[in-house]
């Protein structure tokens, strides 16, 4: 029987967790986490070490039972729908478990048996979908990393999920193989789907998702769209002739609202309101400086995460 979508849902969301808390004795690995995930979307779960990932994905994934709090997906109580629940997510969570003597289609075609009501064109369909097709019938241990990583996705894609899982999913590829995997994650989130990654590779996550949230010891420090997250803070870059810069500087430094003005990569970044664009080159034409570009400061993740987790490594 399948369950009825909770009156609750809202619109497209297809995740949400609220006042998720795990304890291990009087370790707080997650504590009071509220998150939600939008169709469509690939939200990037970032944290340093031990600050609670794979403590929420295994919550996520009804491997470690949580303390307090609550998780949905697909407008479901996951602790009442665990079975209708959990077949609509493909996860992969640590290197896929495959038959090393058995082809790629081979794996896939066992795996569909045990899954059941899996017709061979989906196999088809998966493979070519993560460019696998051509290699299909070689022994999977002839596999580079990256093709078994693929092989691994094929295999979450049998079942059509609505909702894909992935952990570190280019760990261990070479440069080919972590673009291919990073051009797939956002199509796959595209075909109403939505994703969400674990990944310490902030750069991964800023190219590849729509959302990100960062955790540190199990709190949650940050839950924004990437862009927002990148353009936050009141930062401008200021660009004069570089004969100019130590005047420039000087004229800014002594404005009351600008609280601090230092030189980078050629351009003045200057603390200062992103809306005051204007009044920081009317000072700067008032002493004859003339400015060439006056822009918000778009941060890296990498700075953000360093900023918000204190400088601790994200390894
Ligand atoms: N089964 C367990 N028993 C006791 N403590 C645990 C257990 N699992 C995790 N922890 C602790 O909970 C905290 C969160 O761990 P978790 O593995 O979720 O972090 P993580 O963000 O996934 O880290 P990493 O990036 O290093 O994998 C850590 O302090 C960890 O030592």
């Amino acid at each position: 029987m399948t369950p009825e979508i909770s009156p609750h849902l809202n619109g497209d969301v297809i995740l949400r967790t609220s006042g998720l808390t795990k304890y291990f004795g009087t370790l707080a690995a997650v504590k009071n986490l509220n998150l939600e995930l939008r169709k469509g979307e690939v939200f990037g779960f970032l944290g340093p070490n031990g600050a609670g990932k794979s403590t929420t994905v295994g919550m996520l994934l009804n491997l470690i039972a949580p303390t307090a709090g609550e998780i949905e997906i697909f407008g479901l109580k996951l602790e009442e729908h665990r079975w209708p629940i959990l077949r609509r997510i493909g996860a992969i969570i640590e290197e896929p478990a495959f038959y090393p003597y058995l082809s790629g289609w081979d794996n896939l075609e066992a795996l569909s048996k045990s899954i059941g009501d899996v017709p061979l064109t989906k196999i088809k369909e998966v493979l070519e979908r993560v460019n696998l097709f051509d290699r299909s019938r070689d022994r999977y241990q002839t596999y580079s990393m990256g093709m078994k990583q693929r092989l691994g996705i094929a295999a979450a894609l049998l079942r059509d999920p609505e909702l894909i899982i992935l952990d570190e999913p280019t760990n261990g590829l070479d440069p080919a193989g972590t673009k291919e995997i990073r051009d797939l994650i956002p199509e796959l989130a595209h075909e109403n789907r939505a994703v969400f990654l674990c990944s310490h590779l902030l750069h991964e996550v800023e190219l590849v998702c729509d959302r990100v949230a960062i955790i540190k010891k199990g709190n949650m420090i940050a839950n924004a769209q990437v862009r927002e997250l990148l353009t936050t803070g009141q930062v401008l870059q200021v660009r004069v002739v570089d004969s100019d810069i130590t005047a420039a500087s000087d004229v800014l430094k002594n404005l009351p609202w600008i609280h601090s003005v230092k030189s980078e990569n050629g351009y003045l970044v200057v603390d200062a309101p992103k809306e005051s664009g204007a009044q920081v080159n009317k000072a700067l034409a008032e002493k004859n400086i003339f400015a060439s570009e006056i822009v918000p400061h778009v941060a890296s993740l990498e700075d953000i995460f360093l900023e918000l987790t204190g400088g601790e490594s994200h390894d």
